[in-house]
């Protein structure tokens, strides 16, 4: 058996392995342990992009440290409030407006120390134009649900809003059709977490130099993430697209979802404690004649490598808009690419 480790984040672990197995078997507890989440360290300065070394002194100066307002939409979902509580830790300005049909006590949340009015999301045509008034330079941020994700996009593209759209599912090409007509800044991306992202990179480059290196091979697919995810892994799909370049025959529809929280902890291997947040995702190769097989893992426990890694497309949307970049529609290879993700 031969196998690569590599252990991602503190708070995830991914897992490439190449062995001999059969089938897609039910899981023993992974190989990698699954470490408990721990906080990531903050960027105290700003990234090597941002910082203007005096070199003719020898002295480098104090790094800019890039401040401008962002709006998350939702913070009353899951992520959303990750990234908000990321985005001011990295000294961001948030915005303190949200939507959300939520109903939250005085229609306020409270993000860190402050206080976030969720308007109804049937207001937000209304709201946005004062709020982008009041906050030139700003940048939304949305990781709200996959049947808003299309009508979303028409808003920001009606205002010219630039937008990091981590959301998932809605239709995707439309969705990039959208953003590509209104010629708005924009990051969009399934997958936010650096190491994933790699992994993603990976993949694509080994689909693009090795079209057809898989094929005839079967290709069994499982995603686990908490009961209350609406849709197919996005990261997923993205994977089984480069699979399905690399000459593998694959239904989007073949790939076996767990949402089931005891199937999770017995037959998953995700600790209890983040049956409330984790994505845990296996694909499993076997050649024709069974003797060959391969399995590529990346299970992430907890938000944290995603929120940061928002912020970090944030930063590099700002800076491209900045910059006046001709380029306006990215996804984040390009961010990990330029060297932007911390
Ligand atoms: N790109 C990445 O790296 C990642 C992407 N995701 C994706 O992010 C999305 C959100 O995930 P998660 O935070 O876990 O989900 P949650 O269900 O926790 O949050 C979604 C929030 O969006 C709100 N919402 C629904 N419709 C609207 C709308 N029209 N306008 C504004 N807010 C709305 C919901 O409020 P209400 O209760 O009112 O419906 C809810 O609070 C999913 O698509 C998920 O796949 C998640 C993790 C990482
Ligand atoms: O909903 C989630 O949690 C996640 N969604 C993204 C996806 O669908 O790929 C990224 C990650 O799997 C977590």
């Amino acid at each position: 058996m031969l196998s690569a480790t590599i252990a991602a984040h503190p708070a995830a672990a991914a897992a490439i392995t190449l062995r001999q197995r059969h089938s897609l078997r039910p899981r023993q507890p992974l190989r990698v342990p699954i470490g408990a989440a721990a906080p990531r360290r903050r960027m105290e300065t700003a990234r090597p992009s941002v910082v203007k070394a005096v070199a003719s002194q020898g002295v480098p100066a104090v790094p800019p440290k890039l401040s401008f307002p962002i709006l998350v939409n939702s913070c009353t979902g899951k992520m959303g409030k990750a990234v908000a509580e990321a985005a001011v830790s990295a000294g961001l300005q948030l915005v303190p407006v949200s939507f959300s049909a939520t109903e939250v006590p005085d229609g306020k949340l409270k993000i860190c120390d402050r206080e976030i009015r969720i308007h109804d999301p049937s207001e937000s045509e209304k709201i946005l134009p004062s709020i982008m008034e009041e906050y030139p330079d700003l940048i939304v941020v949305d990781y709200t649900v996959p049947d808003a994700v299309n009508a979303n996009a028409e808003l920001y593209c009606k205002l010219g809003l630039p937008v990091v759209m981590g959301t998932t599912g809605g239709n995707r090409q439309l969705l990039h059709k959208t953003v590509q007509d209104a010629n708005i800044y924009a990051v969009i991306s399934p997958q936010m977490g650096k190491q994933v992202v790699a992994f993603l990179a990976a993949m694509e480059i080994m689909a693009g130099q090795f079209p057809d290196a898989f094929s005839g091979y079967k290709l069994e697919v499982m995603e686990s993430h908490q009961a209350t995810k609406l849709d197919v892994s996005g990261t997923a799909k993205a994977v089984i697209s480069c699979f399905q370049k690399l000459g593998v025959s694959f239904d989007m529809d073949e790939v076996k979802l767990v949402r089931d929280p005891e199937e999770q902890v017995n037959v998953v291997g995700v600790p209890e404690e983040h049956l409330e947040g984790h994505a845990f995702h296996m694909y499993h190769l076997t050649s024709p004649d069974g003797t060959v097989s391969f399995e590529f893992q990346h299970n992430v426990c907890g938000r944290s490598i995603y929120a940061e890694g928002t912020v970090d497309a944030a930063m590099f949307l700002y800076t491209k808009i900045q910059s006046g970049a001709g380029k306006k529609l990215y996804d984040m290879i390009d961010v990990l690419r330029e060297g932007n993700m911390r």
